[in-house]
């Protein structure tokens, strides 16, 4: 199942012209610089932009095509702003059950008590959004948009105007959300870090075009593409806890490259997590070393090698089907003669947990 949509709007010099499939399951994140146009699509999912010759399918939903046009209040969807939109004159309850009138009770697949559980906003019920923390009016929105069941929930920044603190509150009711619910989330976001966290999928937006558009993991190592070409390049890998060292405080995490080392982290053995590797924290070598201090070392195969500037090379490696990025100096890339194909070893400073 996807979400099919197809648009061609002009406002004013601006053009947005998309024609997009993406999964209708998980976190899809519309990702791009200032004024590429992701606003503009949201706003033209939602219906609330309307346009002529638009097409949009939701699962098997059809909500707009070139005869007809489901408008947004008949259309089942969620929509989170950047800054949370509460009705100021209503307590946090009745501002999450504002809209539940208009959902029939054969479509209610969240109920109220599960959203207010799930943001963890009970003790907050009976107050008034002007008394609430930024974050805490984020989580409210969050529910409220959960609260009519939508088949689909848009989120445009949802955590731009918070603050780092904040934005770490908010995060960890994301990835419930993600965890528990089956309802499929276009996230609009410009902050890589938080693309990083919870994307499944990612869309790539320029001046009003969809660049290209895949799953997270292949996105952020595409050489091809921007994101694999900055200071904070970085791979992703999705891994599930295996065991724990007390010796040691060492936390062992299995995926498809092979098995990860951390340090620290008393995690739940079969949780499953979302580890990010820097490129710049990616060293190669000929062969296995034996007496080096990195404890995450895989076999890996290189996919490509692109130069970064003058000084240094991009390399995409193979490791157990997953691709990681390594940033090396041209200097060292020649000394090995790391070419294309070549089989390598893959020395992994650092891993951060991302969940
Ligand atoms: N009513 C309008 N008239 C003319 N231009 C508009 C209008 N609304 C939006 N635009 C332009 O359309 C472009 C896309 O805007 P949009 O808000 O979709 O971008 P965005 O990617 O969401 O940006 P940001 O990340 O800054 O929120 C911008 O250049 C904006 O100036």
């Amino acid at each position: 199942m996807s979400i099919e949509a197809k648009f061609l709007i002009k406002k004013g010099d601006f053009t947005l012209d998309v024609d997009l499939s993406v999964p209708s399951k998980g976190i899809t994140t519309l990702f791009g610089p200032s004024g590429c146009g992701k606003t503009t699509l949201l706003r033209a999912i939602a219906g609330l932009d309307r346009h002529r010759g638009g097409f949009l399918k939701v699962g098997d939903l059809t909500w707009q095509n070139a005869e007809s046009f489901i408008p947004p209040h008949q259309r089942s969807l969620g929509y989170v702003f950047q800054e949370a939109s509460l009705f100021a004159h209503l307590t946090v309850r009745r501002n999450i059950e504002y809209g539940l009138k208009r959902v029939a009770k054969a479509d209610q697949k969240v109920s109220l008590e599960q959203a207010i559980e799930l943001l963890a906003i009970e003790s907050l019920l009976e107050r008034k959004p002007d008394s609430l923390s930024g974050g805490e009016r984020q989580r409210v929105a969050i529910a409220r948009a959960l609260a009519v069941s939508p088949k689909l929930l848009l989120m445009d920044e949802p955590l731009a105007s918070l603050d780092l603190e904040r934005k770490r509150e908010v995060l960890p009711y994301l990835d419930i959300l993600h965890r528990e619910l089956d309802i499929p989330m276009l996230y609009v976001s410009h902050d890589h870090n938080e693309v990083a966290r919870v994307a499944d999928h990612l869309v790539l937006m320029e001046k009003g075009r969809v660049v290209a558009s895949g799953e997270i993991s292949e996105m952020f190592t595409r050489l091809d593409l921007s994101l694999a070409h900055g200071n904070d390049t970085e791979s992703i890998f999705e891994a599930t806890v295996s065991n724990y060292d007390e010796k040691y405080h060492l936390t062992y995490l299995e995926s498809s490259a092979g098995q990860f080392t951390v340090t620290g982290q008393e995690l739940i053995v079969g949780t499953s997590v979302r580890l990010r590797i820097a490129a710049r924290d990616v060293s190669l070598t000929l062969t296995r070393q034996s007496d080096s201090s990195i404890q995450n070392v895989f076999p890996a195969t290189i996919d490509e090698i692109t130069p970064e500037g003058v000084s240094q090379m991009t390399v995409c490696l193979n490791v157990g089907g997953i691709r990681m990025l390594a940033r090396i100096t041209r200097k060292s890339a020649d000394a090995l003669s790391l070419k294309s194909g070549m089989e390598v070893f893959a020395q992994v400073k650092s891993v951060a947990l991302l969940n």
